[in-house]
Order: structure tokens, then sequence, then C-alpha cells
């Protein structure tokens, strides 16, 4: 039984400050991360999102501030407060983090089925048998064809890799899934197909997911929420079409006339 109940943040932010030596990275950032809903982190190269996003899942020291998360048992705590192997295990399973490289995230010389299969294995599945069958389920929902699930990740396409790292992450069905760039490198006819696909995979799941992107095009398909970054700082927050259909800070407001028109 899980505690995601819709009127408790799984994830709540208190003033978070990250700063490396004397230069800010981000700045007493407050948010909230509600389940099942996409928060978008959008903002230009240099404003601070993937620093916020490290710090947010554990993954970078911050400086000051809080970072409270709700456990599956409806318990909350600080992620300062856990013991290192309490956050190893949350992200082996309770979270995903989905790298803008997937070489980052996928052993590249071991084979797609046991990039999968190493997840499961994590969280206790000890069954071969079992362990192949969901493997090979999990990349046909990510529409790689199951005779690719012996070769290894080095002889698969940029996106085939994003869609294998997409399914290494979501097989122990986390709750709370983080995203950088997830479709960065991608060229534009791949990434409007990921863009389709982790939609999808969100929406069927139920996931929770704070997505880092420069691109408002991709915070607009897959969001309800978002924050805008300028300088370490947010300087603008709310629903995501309301603010890219209304912006009201002069940044938010350049950024959204550079969108091209589709
Ligand atoms: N390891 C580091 N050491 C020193 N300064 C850093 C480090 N990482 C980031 N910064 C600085 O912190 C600020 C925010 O950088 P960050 O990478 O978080 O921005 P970003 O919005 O994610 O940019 P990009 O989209 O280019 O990755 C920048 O001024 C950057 O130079």
């Amino acid at each position: 039984m899980t505690a995601d109940t819709p009127d408790t943040p799984i994830l709540s932010v208190r003033a978070l400050t990250k700063t490396y030596g004397a230069r800010i990275g981000c700045e007493d950032i407050s948010l909230d991360v509600w389940p099942g809903e996409v928060l978008a982190i959008v903002g230009e190269s240099g404003s601070g999102k993937t620093t916020l996003l490290n710090c947010i899942s554990a993954r970078l020291p911050r400086s000051s501030g809080e970072v409270l998360y709700r456990m599956r048992d409806g318990e909350t705590r600080d992620l300062d407060d856990l013991s290192e192997a309490e956050r190893r295990f949350l992200a082996r399973t309770d979270w995903g983090f989905v790298h803008q490289n997937p070489a980052d995230g996928l052993r590249m010389r071991v084979s797609a089925g046991a990039n999968v299969g190493e997840r499961l294995m994590a969280v206790g599945e000890r069954h071969y048998g079992q362990i192949r069958e969901t493997a090979t389920d999990w990349l046909g929902r990510v529409e790689i064809a199951s005779d690719r699930i012996d070769d290894q990740p080095v002889a698969f396409s940029g996106g085939m890799r994003q869609r294998l790292q997409i399914a290494r992450n979501l097989v122990t069905r986390p709750r709370l899934v983080f995203m950088d760039e997830p479709t960065g490198g991608l060229d534009v006819s791949v990434q409007a197909r990921l863009l389709d696909l982790l939609r999808q995979l969100v929406a069927d799941l139920g996931l929770a997911v704070v997505i880092v992107t420069h691109d408002l095009a991709v915070a607009r398909l897959l969001s309800q929420r978002m924050i805008v970054m300028k300088d370490g700082h947010v300087i603008e927050s709310g629903l995501t079409d309301r603010v890219l259909d209304d912006p009201q800070h002069a940044y938010t407001q350049l950024l959204v006339a550079s969108i091209p028109e589709s």
C-alpha cells in the first residue's frame, strides 16, 4: 500500500540553496511535487536547473534548505536524515533518474535485458524466467523489438538507448522520476516519438515527475506545472498552460516568444 494521496506532496523543497564557492548554483528555492503530477523546471543554460534537480534528488549535497520526501509508509523524512543505505534503496526502488545521455544511466556493455533485469534484482526479484519475461514486456512497452533483448546498448541508436534507459527506470514502478533533458541529444523526429511515449507511460503509471528542460515545447507537452529559473532563482511558476499562454515576467515572455510556431 502506498500513502500517495493527492492532497499531500510527495516531495517538498524548502529554501534550498546551493553555492559553488562564491558562485550561486540556485538560491532559496521552494517547491512541492504532488503525486501523479509532472513538474517542469525550465530556463536557459546556466540558470541552475541541473543544480536544483541534483540537489532535490540527493545526488548533490545542498548548502542549505530542506528536501522532505514522503516515504511509502506515509512518513515524511528529510533526505539529510536518511542513512546512505536508505538513500541508495530509495534511488533503486522509489525513484528513477533519466539522464540526458543514456550512457550515464545504462550499462553499455551488458545486454538490454540485463539492463532492465538488474533493477528488478535490486528490489529482490530472483526468478530468472520471471525477470526475463518482465524485461521482455518492458522492452515492448518502449518499442524495442524482443529479438534485441540480448544485444548491448552500444549497438543501439540514440533513441533506442534512451527508450531502454526509460524502461530500466520504470520497471520497478518508482513513485517519483527525475529527468534531465531526456530528449536533449536526439533528432527532432526521434524526440517527438519519445515524448509521445513518455507522456503515455507517465499517464499510465500515474508517475510524479520532475523534468528539467530548456525546451518549452517539451514542458508544454509533458507537464502540468512549471517553474521558470533565471540566474539561480525561480522567477515565475504556475500551471504550464497559464505560464506559457500568459507569462507574467518579462524574461518568461522572452522565452515564450522564442518558441517556434508549430
Ligand atoms: N560543479 C560546478 N562548479 C562550479 N560551478 C558550477 C558547477 N556546476 C554548475 N555551476 C554553476 O552553477 C550555475 C548553474 O548551473 P547549472 O548547470 O545548474 O545550470 P543549468 O540551467 O542546468 O544549465 P545547462 O542547461 O547548461 O546544464 C552556473 O553558473 C554554473 O556555472
